[in-house]
């Protein structure tokens, strides 16, 4: 590949996740607050001429027009009539159905990305909106911007929450976001709050005790991590992970996970490394 251009595709924690509804096409609400962490995959893109796009890197277990960055590239064309095309490569870091929401990022990055290679020109409100048909989390990537958000997840409230360390942990189990949403026992009925009620509580996570429960390795691994410091739930899991006030701090308490647990230490980051790269400005 020549005129290779990398960009960031960052992870996401939910710093809280609460389900306040059912609706009536299955989908659940939440009230949920957003951050950015300064770690992720890297995607590589280079241009054609020709309509097609390549990918470059297969990922396990996803056929190449399942992937959400082919997905996104060709949804991009048909709204656009674009007639360019693109090779992408992924350099994937992010633990797939790891909560960290590796998928949606990877879509969000090749539409807002392929959006200013291909001089497509829409707009960031736009894109997110075509982002939604690919997953729930997907405009929230697209808008760049650490958010509380409302409904399935597309009513978003720019907010800036503390940029803390935080250790993101990953039990040795991949979860259905799916399965865990149809679960009879998840709660669904936790009551709307506002924002300022919400960010004065302590925050935790719907999900959790139904991940506990099902998944003995998330069980273990955070009975096991409540000795060094409260963790809890990002997404629908399997990752959990804990906040520091420092690196230091949050590298003392990673050197002492198991062996066989992956993990990173990453930055909360209320403006996403993608957008801080492109100097777009949420
Ligand atoms: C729970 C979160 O991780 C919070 O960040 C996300 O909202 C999940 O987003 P996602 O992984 O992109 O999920 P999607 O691919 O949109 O949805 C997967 C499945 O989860 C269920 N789902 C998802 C989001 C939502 N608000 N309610 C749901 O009931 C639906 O059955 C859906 O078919
Ligand atoms: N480019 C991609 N990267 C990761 N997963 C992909 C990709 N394309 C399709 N998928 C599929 O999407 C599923 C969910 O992946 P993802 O990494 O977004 O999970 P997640 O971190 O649990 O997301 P969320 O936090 O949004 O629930 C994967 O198991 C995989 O089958």
């Amino acid at each position: 590949m020549s005129n290779i251009l990398t960009f960031p595709s960052p992870a996401k924690l939910n710093l809280f996740l609460y389900i306040t509804g059912k609706r009536s096409d299955g989908y659940h609400e939440l009230q949920t607050l957003f951050q950015f962490l300064d770690f992720g995959d890297d995607i590589h893109f280079e241009i054609t001429q020709e309509s097609q796009i390549e990918l470059l890197d297969q990922l396990d277990s996803v056929p190449a027009e399942q992937n959400l960055i082919y997905k996104a590239a060709k949804l991009l064309q048909q709204h656009t009539a674009c007639t360019l095309g693109a090779k992408i490569g992924i350099t994937k870091r992010l633990p797939m159905g790891g909560g960290v929401g590796g998928g949606s990022s990877n879509a969000a990055t090749t539409l807002v990305v392929l959006n200013q290679l291909w001089n497509t020109q829409l707009s960031l409100e736009t894109l997110a909106e075509i982002g939604l048909k690919l997953g729930a989390d997907v405009p929230i990537f697209v808008r760049g911007h650490a958010a509380f958000a409302e409904g399935v997840g597309e009513k978003l409230t720019f907010c800036n929450p503390p940029e803390k360390w935080f250790v993101v942990l990953k039990p040795n189990v991949s979860i259905s976001t799916a399965l865990i949403f149809s679960q009879p026992t998840l709660p669904r009925n936790t009551p709307k709050r506002e924002l300022s009620e919400l960010l004065s509580i302590n925050w935790e996570n719907d999900c959790e005790k139904v991940v506990r429960d099902q998944y003995s390795e998330v069980e273990e691994l955070l009975a096991w991590l409540v000795q060094y410091a409260p963790f809890r739930l990002t997404g629908t899991g399997a990752c959990v992970f804990a906040e520091f006030e420092s690196e230091e701090d949050a590298c003392q308490v990673f050197a002492k996970k198991p062996d066989n647990i992956q993990g990173f230490v990453a930055k909360g980051q209320n403006v996403s490394p993608l957008h801080q790269k492109l100097n777009l400005f949420p």
